[in-house]
């Protein structure tokens, strides 16, 4: 028996994945990769109405990004493909036909409407609704007749009376289901497309995945899924069901919503580690939780077991710790390959890496990184009340101290402060904060020698000036 772990995350391009979506292909990922097996992309792309190519590209940008790279599957290769479910249609047609030849589907002619009466006349009887079992009393040969005469057709597997379906979910634990709860579902539309339960288990079976992993909205499909494969002889994978993630008001996240896009995280300059660091904690727990792992790490230790049952919210401030702990681990040339397109035209030629250094650790975002820059190199930008409440009590006559120290030093920092020192008698912070709110126009920031070597001594004495013009 091959027990190589294969896993996959299986989305509909649909919309841009969001941060559920996303967890979802990590926990995939992780699990394939902390077992040394196989990580897998199959693009359930079966509604054509709602499927786009530019929703696909994304998606695969979007992983490729966060670094969830597959062996297996679209775009990757494999011996089990093709891997979009549009190019699959033989291979449906096969099943379909293995099953009707077995006499365990039959054609549904029931119209939306009176689906939809059916179920709401179970509702008000107080029952779950499914489907009733209209046509599957039909006589085969009106049956027959209805098809060739062209009425429209879903076809539903018929699912067996009185079974109990088993199965131990790996992060749920044991799960058991009625069939007489389970109506006959569908396995192929009106339009002739595959189902989701039918392609999405024939698949998982003929591919090979060993462990499917999705979102607890799956569970209920899992029990029909197996009958599927057992109709059909084919190998289960084993299920584990993950908690939904909720939006941070406790709604749920959608792809046709678009809610919190990996997309807008990517476009806002989050680094793909935060993003890893913060998603594998929702919902799992690791030993050391504050330990930033690299994903090699983060597979490592991930394990199934260690997934909550509750669900999980998004939650800004754990992302925004990440983030931050991500962007100061940064080497200098990957901090400025972060920021370089957000800063290009407002830093002088020349000095972008100089730049870099110096504000790298006071920004945790590259829309921050420009802001620094149009500080630093244009101009510094009004004075808040407090910050100029600063300027007034230091008075006119420090500024101007400050400014013939700069003329008599040059742009040597530690000369001109050691000068202003000894010439106003000012100390700390009421030698520094003026000097930092001149250069800088903020009462916060990077190191002032830097700001110093950086705008030069033409603009420091520029900016010295006018804070003299302010007092
Ligand atoms: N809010 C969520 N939290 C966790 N996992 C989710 C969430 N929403 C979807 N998933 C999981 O993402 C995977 C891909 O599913 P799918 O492409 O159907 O996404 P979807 O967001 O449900 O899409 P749509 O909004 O188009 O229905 C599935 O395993 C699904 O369970």
């Amino acid at each position: 028996m091959n027990d190589t772990v294969t896993t996959r995350f299986a989305p509909s391009p649909t919309g841009h994945i969001h941060v559920g979506n996303a967890r979802t292909a990590l926990f995939n990922a992780l699990l394939a990769r902390g077992r040394g097996g196989h990580f897998m992309l199959r693009v359930e792309d079966t509604d054509a109405e709602r499927s786009r190519d530019n929703f696909l590209t994304s998606l695969m940008e979007d992983l490729r990004w966060l670094g969830l790279d597959w062996s297996l599957g679209h775009d990757a290769g494999g011996e089990q493909g093709p891997y979009r479910q549009s190019e699959r249609q033989a291979i449906y047609a096969r099943h379909f036909k293995r099953l009707d030849d077995a006499g365990l589907i039959y054609p549904c002619f029931c119209t939306p409407e009176q689906l939809k009466r059916s179920r709401a006349a179970q509702r008000a009887a107080g029952k779950p609704p499914r489907y009733a079992g209209t046509c599957a009393r039909l006589d085969p040969d009106e049956a027959r007749r209805r098809l060739e005469s062209g009425e429209p057709a879903s076809w539903r597997f018929r699912v067996p009376s009185g079974r109990r379906i088993e199965f131990e979910d790996f992060i749920r634990g044991p799960q058991s289901f009625q069939s007489d709860e389970i109506g006959d579902f569908v396995i192929r539309r009106t339009d002739g497309t595959p189902a989701f339960f039918f392609s999405n288990a024939l698949d998982d079976a003929l591919m090979g995945v060993s462990h499917v992993m999705r979102g607890e909205d799956h569970l209920t499909n899992t029990p029909r899924q197996l009958l599927l494969l057992e109709a059909l002889d084919l190998p289960a994978p084993v299920y584990g069901h993950l908690p939904l993630i909720a939006d941070s008001d406790g709604g749920p996240l959608s792809k046709r919503a678009g809610s919190l896009g990996i997309r807008d995280f990517r476009a806002e300059g989050y680094l793909p580690l935060a993003l890893l660091n913060y998603m594998a904690r929702l919902g799992h727990r690791y030993d050391e939780e504050d330990r930033f792992r690299s994903l090699e790490e983060l597979a490592a230790d991930f394990a199934p077991g260690r997934v909550g049952r509750a669900p999980a919210r998004y939650d800004a401030q754990q992302l925004l710790h990440w983030q931050k702990v991500a962007v100061a681990r940064l080497d200098a040339d990957a901090a400025w390959q972060w920021m370089a397109d957000a800063v290009a035209g407002a830093v002088p030629p020349g000095k972008a890496r100089a730049f870099c250094d110096l504000i790298r650790h006071n920004v945790v975002f590259p829309a921050e990184a420009r802001a620094w820059a149009r500080r630093l190199f244009d101009h510094p930008g009004d004075l808040d009340a407090d910050t100029r409440a600063v300027v007034e009590e230091s008075g006119r006559e420090f500024f101007e101290a400050a400014l013939d120290a700069l003329e008599a030093t040059g742009p040597d920092y530690q000369e001109w402060v050691d000068r202003i020192r000894q010439t106003t008698g000012a100390r700390g912070k009421k030698l520094f904060m003026p000097l930092r709110i001149a250069l800088t126009g903020s009462r916060r920031g990077p190191e002032l020698d830097g700001v110093l070597t950086l705008i030069g001594q033409t603009e420091a004495a520029r900016r010295l000036e006018r804070c003299i013009g302010l007092t």
